[in-house]
């Protein structure tokens, strides 16, 4: 898989392609659904499989702080687009100057002139263009006029349910880890680069990795058992807390998880936090002690959870 990144580098794709466009946050059933069938279609037509996504995502331009919390980063996204079996992901900027195109012009300009684009398959519920104005109607017609084809991707449902970016995260803020898993089809990973925190960790005897999560809004809070990959060939088990530290006086948001039965130096790695369990919210503690007391516990019941031997 090859990323493009930016319109004007859209030179290094071939032209005449398969093509989607959509924001693909989580990579969920629903967007492997339509991916299978768009490779499928590749392939038969031996044409390229181009996925367009956007980034910001256009809530995150129009919204703000506001946005919808992110399932995964680009970093992610990407990771998960390259499992199935795209040629090319362009990822375009979504800057004021794009959102203003027409959805006449973002499809004569850029689907036609610059992608040459031979196959479009999209969910029907698409919209596109300023203001939202272009559908799945509009693209029919356009696709009759300057000869393309429009399919519309089968709705992909889990027990009854449309699996969309939206549901994935109504399942994460109740909490229901199983089913975000079983509607992404892979876990609820949380990843990022450890970085230097205040260190009270290691004085309480706790010592945690720090993962900033910058402006971005976990779709989750609370202390959980995990899994961290990226650290060797087997998942290490940890305690995470992902949010502002009361207790501490914390303003941002941020996940620490402490890792259970090694002292392993994180920082600066990139890590993949998988969230197994929720144990608790996190609350505000009227000592470090009380602090401590808790987190020992928390260990204890990550450990039951995670299957682990019990000391
Ligand atoms: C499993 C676990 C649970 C935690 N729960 C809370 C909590 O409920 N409230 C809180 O204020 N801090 C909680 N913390 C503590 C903070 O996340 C953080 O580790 C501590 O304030 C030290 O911060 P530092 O490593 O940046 O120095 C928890 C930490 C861990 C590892
Ligand atoms: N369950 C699904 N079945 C079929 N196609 C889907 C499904 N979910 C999304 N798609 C299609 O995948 C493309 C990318 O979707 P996109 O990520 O923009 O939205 P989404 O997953 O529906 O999330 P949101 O909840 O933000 O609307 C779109 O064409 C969309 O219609």
């Amino acid at each position: 898989m090859k990323l493009i990144r930016g319109i004007h580098n859209l030179s290094q794709i071939p032209r005449g392609c398969v093509l989607t466009i959509g924001n693909f946050d989580g990579v969920h059933r629903g967007h492997q659904a339509l991916l299978q069938g768009l490779c499928a279609e590749g392939a038969k037509r031996q044409l390229p499989v181009v996925v367009m996504i956007f980034e910001p995502q256009p809530l995150e331009l129009f919204a703000g702080e506001s946005a919808p919390a992110r399932l995964t980063r680009l970093r992610e996204k990407l990771r998960y687009l390259a499992d199935s079996a795209v040629d090319y992901v362009l990822c375009v900027r979504f800057d004021r100057r794009f959102a203003a195109l027409t959805a006449q012009q973002f499809i004569a300009d850029l689907l036609v002139d610059r992608l040459g684009v031979k196959l479009l398959a999209v969910g029907d519920d698409f919209r596109f263009g300023a203001g939202r104005q272009g559908d799945f109607l509009l693209l029919q017609q356009a696709g009759k006029e300057y000869g393309f084809d429009v399919t519309s991707a089968q709705t992909y449902c889990h027990d009854g349910l449309r699996i969309s970016s939206t549901s994935v995260r109504q399942a994460l803020k109740e909490d229901d880890l199983a089913q975000a898993e079983k509607l992404l089809g892979h876990p609820f990973v949380i990843s990022g680069r450890v970085v230097h925190g205040d260190e009270l960790g290691r004085t309480i005897g706790f010592p945690t990795a720090n993962l900033p999560l910058r402006r971005q809004v976990s779709p989750v809070k609370g202390v959980f058992a995990v899994e961290v990959n990226g650290l060797g060939d087997s998942p290490v088990p940890g305690v995470a807390n992902i949010g502002t530290r009361p207790t501490v006086s914390g303003v941002r948001q941020q996940l620490e998880v402490h890792l259970l039965d090694t002292n392993m130096n994180l920082y600066g790695r990139h890590i993949d936090v998988v969230l197994r369990h929720k144990i608790r919210n996190e609350q505000r503690f009227a000592s470090l002690d009380a602090l401590k007391t808790q987190i020992a516990k928390d260990e204890s019941t990550a450990r039951v959870l995670l299957g682990l031997n019990v000391e």
